[in-house]
């Protein structure tokens, strides 16, 4: 019994620290996306990009019988981080 269960978390353990890696991953593109960003003049927050963003997030959501409202509240929390991100690096260039 606690060995399946074990086996089990240890799954998730793993499937934990993918998602870890790819947030890591999302939340580094801030540098590429403010340095693009910056050569084009535009703002840091862009909210047709954000609603987009979450837009696709909730067909996925649909599409995988997952709860939508928890998707998003998944999504803007990422989104949020990008932009913090992008703000840290922004007072570093002193840029935007
Ligand atoms: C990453 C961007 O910057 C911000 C963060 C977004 C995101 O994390 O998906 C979307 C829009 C912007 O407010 C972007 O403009 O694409």
């Amino acid at each position: 019994m606690t060995g399946k269960l074990e086996a089990t978390r240890e799954k998730m353990r793993l499937i934990d620290r993918e998602i870890m890696d790819l947030i890591e991953m999302r939340t580094n593109l801030a540098s590429e996306i403010l340095s693009s960003k910056k050569e084009m003049n535009k703002p840091i927050r862009d909210e047709e990009q954000m609603q987009k963003v979450l837009d696709r997030a909730s067909s996925l959501a649909v599409e995988k019988n997952l709860d939508v409202d928890s998707v998003r509240q998944i999504f803007e929390i990422l989104i949020q981080m990008s932009i913090e991100k992008q703000n840290e690096y922004s007072g570093h260039m002193n840029v935007i």
